[in-house]
């Protein structure tokens, strides 16, 4: 990524009017080898959608290794990476996010997760990406689905797997993302918020965070203020998704997150995507409701995931599928 002149930061959007917010202690820890994970885990997700998970299971030579040679890919030239663009639907991104004029300071790699990856252009490391990035998915996705059952456990939900199967499906549409956010001294000179990943939801069911130690990912709270989330790159970041709001009927709900630049050191954070198959009805679960009428209308993950790609990042895209219950 090319950085610096004014005239390449204007054309990026800044947070107006942004008082430097705290770091917050309020973040939820789930300790996963402990027995009070399942109930900490379901608070969490109703008041934050959002908690930091400690013992974790994912060893931490996979986390590093990737994360160099994550780093080795980003500081190659611009038109090698390109090589490996455009990221519609999968491939290397820079700046632009998604298909409708979304713009952050970040380039990136979007990459299936049932899909090989051809990395050719990377010459003789790109044999030793794909192992790492295979095995830290595993891993990542086992992490997963452990957290879906513990969820599912603390929801009293009679079929442990319910969530977690849909991860484990062969057709399972999950998503893997490697984001590098380069330092802008700029900011630092100038002390600008600028946007490195503008606030969304993420559509699918669960997230998975793990970043280095640079700050920059903030998340949104009920009261209407926004948190700098504490980084710690020994742990993960758990997202509630869209598609698990609905299949609670709302009683978890999905987090509202951006990341800011850094203007001293970048941020490089590779995220986790889980998501069902694409012909999956994505409804509440009949246990969840109660009596209750479902607050979503009727849709599949590849409605959702289409309505998805026509939107912005900021939309409320969850918005179209409420129910008016009476
Ligand atoms: C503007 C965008 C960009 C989207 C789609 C749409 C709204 C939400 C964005 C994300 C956020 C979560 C990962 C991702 C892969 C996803 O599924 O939804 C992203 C996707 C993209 O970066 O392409
Ligand atoms: O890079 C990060 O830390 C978060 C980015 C994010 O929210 C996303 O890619 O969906
Ligand atoms: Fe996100």
């Amino acid at each position: 990524m090319v950085l610096l002149s004014k005239a390449t930061t204007e054309q990026y959007s800044y947070i107006k009017n942004y008082m430097p917010t705290a770091f917050s202690s309020t973040i939820p820890i789930v300790d996963l080898s402990k027995p009070d994970a399942k109930t900490l885990i379901v608070k969490a997700c109703e008041e934050f959608g959002f908690f930091k998970v400690i013992n974790h299971g994912v060893p931490i030579e996979a986390i590093s290794q990737l994360e160099s040679e994550a780093f080795k890919f980003f500081s190659m030239p611009l038109n090698e990476k390109e090589k490996a663009g455009p990221p519609k639907p999968f491939g290397y991104g820079s700046k632009k996010i998604g298909h409708n004029g979304d713009v952050g300071w970040v380039e990136y790699l979007l990459l299936n997760t049932n899909q090989e990856h051809n990395f050719s252009f990377y010459g003789k490391n790109a044999e030793k990406f794909r192992c790492l990035l295979n095995s830290y998915m595993s891993s990542v996705r086992k992490m997963a689905c452990e957290i879906l059952e513990l969820m599912a456990e603390g929801l009293k939900i009679q079929q442990k797997n319910v969530f977690s199967k849909l991860l484990m499906d062969k057709q399972s549409d999950s998503v893997f993302r490697v984001n590098h956010y380069p330092a802008c001294p700029e900011l630092a000179v100038n002390g600008q918020n600028l946007i490195g990943f503008g606030e969304h939801t993420d559509p699918q069911i669960i997230s998975l965070l793990r970043s280095n130690n640079t700050s920059g990912l903030q998340i949104f709270l009920r009261d209407g203020n926004w948190i700098s989330v504490p980084p710690d790159h020994k742990s993960f970041f758990i997202n509630v998704g869209d598609s698990l709001q609905v299949m609670t009927n709302g009683r978890f709900r999905s987090v509202r997150h951006r990341v800011l630049a850094n203007g001293f050191k970048s941020r490089l954070s590779m995220i986790y995507f889980g998501g069902p198959p694409l012909s999956e009805k994505i409804a509440p679960l009949p246990s969840l409701m109660k009596g209750k009428e479902s607050l979503y209308k009727e849709f599949t993950w590849f409605e959702y995931k289409n309505s998805t790609y026509g939107s912005r990042l900021a939309d409320n895209r969850l918005g179209h599928f409420e129910r008016i219950v009476a």
